[in-house]
């Protein structure tokens, strides 16, 4: 059997075509990186045997508690380590040339694409983001009459509706604007921060997008929309929202606000379509989140324009280019791989991210770094935003397609109606009706799968189990800028909920380690990998705690640095340690925001893989539920002045953050202790490594030691989090103590 498989398709150029539309490289890297594994798999395996040997000479309990201890986190650590090389096995990096494309086919050949934002509360993802996000994509640089926009409110809120009905509007100005001016900036926003030139046009525009701007977050204010409400159409399209009407219980509501070929825009060019799509919701039946939001999308768009490509984009991330469907088609166009192509991703993309980019929120590693890797064997996992599918991908495998339970629903139907049409629009209303996937293959063999909070990385890999395959495109200028957590406990909010989403994966009947493995072979070590992310906890909080508590207790538990073990130890640390820097510094990245990414790693083992993994397993024993929090990027000012002074922001107190500050006050001690040992002419060969990994954990909270002692601002570390962390730390220095001492 073949370790892993490579498609032959998606690794060699479209060479049938004499100008290519794209090309792809292998990283110079592979052999190093295939080399290396060899070496330090020998030395994983020395390790094992090592521990093997101490945990055999346990005489005593402590002495086999701290054996097992470090055995069980090492083994962790190896495997976390050999699943990873997954990503390291075919690196490649690709490129595209639109240039040829446009060369070659003829515009009015190009595929009609539908874009799906999805929004699910008005305050915590300000409307006028989504505004934003939907006239950039609105104005792309696509023939109009292909394109359409649908947006699913899950928050179900007339406030949303007003902002779309606003960008309807300020569209027809905007998009002939961005035409006249070939401007690449077409999310306004974005526009209008980085305008330059000053002339009266730009002026008169700005004037236009400031009005709509206060009239949207006036209505977010005050809650309501009725004070901008003037036409009977307008009451129209509000009527719905009754006094009966709430987020988690209302009928469907969709509108169409633009209608591609009717409505035109100032310079008399058509509009896209453009359409609010609210989905029924009822307490009583699962909607399934982000998951069954796109599902509803789905259905809704196949009955009015079924367009062959779809594009998912969160309601943050605008388009930061217009021409990237251009990108996309020179993969989707190309015949000799079309037929096995699911989805092509672009990478997530920030901005607003500070200088070092404290919380790792750019994540190097898992949308740049990692992906790549998977792009050399069947595609990238899919990220959720900024990706664009085949609809096909979504209705059963490459060589069988599942038909959907309607035929209109079908990849293959043909639309023939106009949008408005009165039995479209009741047909949409059944199809976005809560109970209406009883009983079928929606969510499960069909649409986006649900049963994983990650239902992104979740249904990108059901595609690859299924024998698709995905590409990464990578282009110079971000395809799509998003925006990030500011505050850490938001940021490690998000990454519990992947951890618990993670883990609901890889317990399912579709677990990467069994039937990932058996559809797509070594492939499925990059699904393990995510998979199993929040197992990283384990090893972390062992050795963020056991080294620094027998230290304290003058246990020595490492090999003296005399010994040849120690060399074993220095080159697995500082071996793995070296190759994940490189990498960044590879992947242009600086060394402070490779320190900070390995920080913030630290950090989640200890918090928010910990804390999801809680959750997950009260959520399996039946204890607590829990949804999907979404994360907010409404934005404070002062606390955005701390985020770019580089400022922790702790602020407001929260349990996830006890063992972080735990684990400060417990390495500081032990650092402490340590060096005054050293000093007073203490065996240093036998205190070295504990010391040393205190130390390294001290360099890594400085600025937890920062919030807890010299900061006054509102985001220091509340005191109540110190106190609570010293007693914590108290009681485990006291249990450590009384448990070495049998
Ligand atoms: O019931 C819900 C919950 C969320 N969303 C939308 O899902 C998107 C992502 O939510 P967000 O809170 O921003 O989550 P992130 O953790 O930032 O998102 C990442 O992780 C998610 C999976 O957890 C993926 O869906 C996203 O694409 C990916 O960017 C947002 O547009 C939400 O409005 C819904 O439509 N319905
Ligand atoms: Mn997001």
């Amino acid at each position: 059997m073949k370790f892993y498989k490579i498609s032959r398709e998606l690794m060699e150029p479209s060479t049938m075509l004499k100008a290519p539309f794209h090309s792809i490289r292998p990283m110079r890297r592979t052999v190093f990186n295939h080399l290396f594994a060899v070496v330090y798999t020998i030395a994983l395996l020395f390790l094992l045997y090592h521990h093997g040997f101490k945990l055999l000479s346990s005489t005593t309990f402590p002495s086999f508690f701290i054996s097992i201890s470090m055995f069980i986190s090492d083994l962790l650590l190896a495997f976390l380590w050999f699943t990873a090389q997954g990503f390291r096995i075919r690196p490649v990096t690709r490129e595209v040339f639109p240039e040829n494309l446009e060369e070659m086919i003829d515009k009015k050949d190009f595929p009609a694409i539908d874009i799906f934002i999805c929004t699910s509360d008005p305050y915590k993802e300000p409307p006028i983001d989504i505004v934003n996000t939907a006239l950039s994509v609105m104005a792309y640089d696509y023939p109009t009459e292909k394109l359409s926009i649908y947006v699913s409110d899950d928050g179900g809120s007339e406030l949303t509706l007003f902002a779309i009905m606003e960008a309807a509007k300020f569209g027809a100005h905007w998009l002939a604007f961005c035409r006249e001016n070939k401007v690449l900036d077409r999310s306004p926003a974005e526009f209008f921060r980085l305008q330059e030139t000053k002339n009266s046009k730009t002026e008169k525009i700005k004037t236009m997008y400031e009005d709509m701007k206060r009239r949207i977050e006036n209505v977010v204010e005050n809650g309501k929309v009725a004070q901008y409400i003037t036409s009977q159409q307008e009451h129209e399209a509000f009527s719905p929202w009754t006094k009966t009407f709430t987020h988690r219980d209302h009928p469907t509501v969709i509108q169409v606000l633009l209608e591609s070929g009717k409505d035109i825009d100032v310079s008399g060019h058509s509009m896209p379509n453009l359409i609010y799509v609210t989905r029924e919701k009822s307490i009583t039946s699962p909607h399934h989140y982000k998951a069954g939001a796109l599902n509803t999308l789905l259905r809704v768009s196949a009955l009015m324009t079924n367009a062959p490509i779809i594009l998912t984009l969160d309601c943050d991330m605008f388009s930061n280019n217009p021409r990237t469907p251009y990108n996309v088609l020179c993969y989707f166009m190309d015949n000799s791989i079309r037929p096995k192509l699911a989805y092509v991703q672009f990478p997530q993309c920030f901005h607003g991210v500070n200088k070092n980019d404290i919380y790792s929120s750019e994540m190097q590693r898992g949308f740049h770094i990692n992906t790549k890797g998977m792009d050399g064997l069947t595609g990238p996992h899919c990220m959720g935003t900024g990706c664009f599918f085949m609809r096909r991908a979504l209705f059963g495998g490459p060589s069988a397609m599942l038909q959907p339970e309607m035929p209109q629903l079908s990849p293959d139907h043909v639309v023939s109606s106009p949008i408005r049409s009165q039995h479209i629009l009741e047909l949409a209303k059944i199809v976005a009706g809560c109970n209406y996937e009883f009983q079928t293959n929606w969510g499960e063999q069909m649409g986006f799968r649900y049963g994983s909070l990650v239902e992104d990385l979740y249904t990108g890999y059901r595609l690859h189990c299924q024998g698709w395959k995905s590409i990464f495109c990578q282009p110079q200028r971000a395809a799509f800028l998003g925006n990030i957590p500011i505050s850490l406990l938001e940021a490690l909010n998000q990454v519990k909920r992947w951890a618990v989403g993670h883990l609901q994966f890889s317990f399912s009947k579709y677990s990467p380690l069994t039937f990932g493995i058996q559809a797509m072979g070594g492939m499925s070590l990059d699904y393990i990998q995510y998979g199993f992310l929040p197992l990283w906890s384990v090893s972390i909080t062992i050795y963020t705690f056991l080294p620094q508590l027998t230290l304290l207790n003058g246990i020595y538990i490492f090999p003296k640095v005399t010994s040849p073990w120690f060399f074993l130890y220095a080159f697995l640390f500082l071996g793995a340690y070296a190759q994940d820097c490189l990498e960044f510094l590879f992947s242009q990245a600086t060394l402070r925001r490779w320190w900070s990414e390995q920080r913030i790693w630290l950090i989640r083992g200890l918090t928010c893989y910990l804390f999801g993994t809680l959750e997950y397993l009260m959520q399996i024993l039946g204890i607590a539920t829990h949804g999907f929090n979404v994360t907010s990027k409404a934005v404070d000012d002062e606390q955005s002045k701390r985020y770019y002074q580089g400022l922790f922001e702790f602020g407001v107190p929260s349990p996830i953050f006890l063992p972080l500050a735990t684990a400060a006050i417990i390495s500081f001690a032990a650092f402490l202790y340590g060096t005054m040992l050293v000093l007073k002419g203490g065996n240093t060969e036998d205190v070295f490594v504990q010391l040393f990994i205190a130390g390294f954990g001290v360099l890594n909270c400085l600025p937890i030691y920062e919030a807890m002692i010299i900061r006054t601002d509102k985001g220091k570390m509340p005191t109540k989090t110190t106190i609570t962390s010293i007693i914590i730390a108290s009681g485990l220095y006291l249990a450590a103590f009384l448990m070495l001492q049998i």
